[in-house]
C-alpha cells in the first residue's frame, strides 16, 4: 500500500525531525513564494516535514509564508498534516509541559493573506465551512497515539490566535478567555483554514510553553519557554511518531478499514 506523505509543520523549537530517514531537502516554488520541506521516511511512511518559521527560525508568525507552505504540501500530494504549535495557557487549569488537542479557534489576528480564494482565479468567491476545522478523525488518531505513548493530551480546546510577534497584553488574554480561548498562540491561523481550503485534513497539536499574560506572576521569557521546550519536546515527538507507527503497523495488516485511509475532503484544490 501506498500512502501519501504525511506532512508534519512545526514551528518554535522544532526545527528537524530527526527521525527522518533518508532526509532529503527540497524548496518548491508556489504561486504564494517559495516553501522549504524536508522530505523522507518515519517508520518507513512518507513525510514531508516543514519547520513555519523557516531555517533559523528566521521569519516571524505574522510574515509567514502560510500560503505558500500548504500550498507546497497539497502539491506535493500529502493528504494529512499534523501541525505543532507551542502556546501560552490561558486556561488556568492547563500549566508548561501540558499537550492540548485543540478544536476550535479564535482568530484574533489582523494583517495576514487568509485565503487562496481572493476573487482572483477561476473557482470566484469561496465560502468555506468551518464547522470542524480541525479534521475530527485526525484529532482521533493524535489522541489515540498520545495516550499509547503515554503523555497525557486534553481532547479538545480554543486556540486563541493573536497577529504576534508581540506577546498579548493581560486585557487581551481576558478578553479571549471570555470568549472561550483555552491556549494563545500566533501562527495556527490561518494554517488551519487554508489547509481546509486546499482540501487537506489538518489537527493540531498545542504544547502549553507558558502562562499567557496575566495568567502568571511573572513576564514571558524567552529563557522560561526554552526550558519547557527543553524538557517537552521528545513528548510531542513521541506522540507524532506513534501515530505514525500506528500506521505503518496497520499497512503492515493489510487494515484498509483504519481511519485513516478514510477519502480526502472534498475542496478542490485552488
Ligand atoms: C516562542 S514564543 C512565540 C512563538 O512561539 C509560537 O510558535 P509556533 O506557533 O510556531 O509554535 C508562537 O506562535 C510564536 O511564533
Ligand atoms: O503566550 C503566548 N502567546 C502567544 N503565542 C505564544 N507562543 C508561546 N507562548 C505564547
Amino acid at each position: 500500500m501506498t500512502r501519501p506523505p504525511l506532512a508534519v509543520v512545526a514551528g518554535t523549537g522544532f526545527y528537524d525531525l530527526e527521525a527522518l530517514a533518508d532526509p532529503v531537502e527540497q524548496t518548491l516554488d508556489t504561486a504564494w513564494g517559495q516553501a522549504r520541506v524536508v522530505r523522507g521516511t518515519w517508520h518507513g511512511l512518507p513525510v514531508a516535514f516543514l519547520t513555519r518559521h523557516g531555517a533559523g527560525h528566521s521569519v516571524p508568525p505574522h510574515r509567514v509564508g502560510y500560503r505558500a507552505n500548504i500550498r507546497a504540501l497539497a502539491d506535493l500530494g500529502c493528504r494529512d498534516v499534523l501541525a505543532v504549535n507551542v502556546t501560552g495557557s490561558i486556561d488556568e487549569a492547563l500549566s508548561p509541559g501540558d499537550l492540548v488537542c485543540v478544536d476550535d479557534f479564535l482568530d484574533l489576528t489582523r494583517q495576514r493573506p487568509l485565503t487562496f480564494f481572493d476573487g482572483s482565479g477561476p473557482e470566484g468567491v469561496v465560502h468555506t465551512d468551518v464547522s470542524d476545522p480541525y479534521d475530527p478523525a485526525l484529532r482521533a488518531e493524535i489522541l489515540a497515539a498520545a495516550a499509547a505513548a503515554g503523555h497525557p493530551m486534553v481532547d479538545g480546546g480554543v486556540y486563541a490566535c493573536f497577529e504576534g510577534p508581540r506577546f498579548e497584553t493581560a486585557a487581551e488574554i481576558r478578553l479571549a478567555r471570555l470568549a472561550g480561548g483555552t491556549v494563545a498562540g500566533m501562527t495556527g491561523v490561518p494554517e488551519v483554514t487554508l489547509a481546509r481550503e486546499a482540501g487537506l485534513r489538518y489537527a493540531a497539536v498545542s504544547l502549553v510553553v507558558n502562562p499567557a499574560t496575566g495568567v502568571g506572576d511573572t513576564p514571558i521569557t524567552m529563557a522560561d519557554i526554552e526550558e519547557v521546550l527543553a524538557r517537552s519536546r521528545a513528548a510531542v515527538l513521541e506522540v507524532l511518531g506513534t501515530l505514525v507507527r500506528t500506521r505503518a503497523a496497520d499497512d503492515e495488516a493489510g487494515d484498509v478499514t483504519a481511519p485513516d485511509h478514510a477519502a480526502p475532503a472534498e475542496e478542490a484544490l485552488p
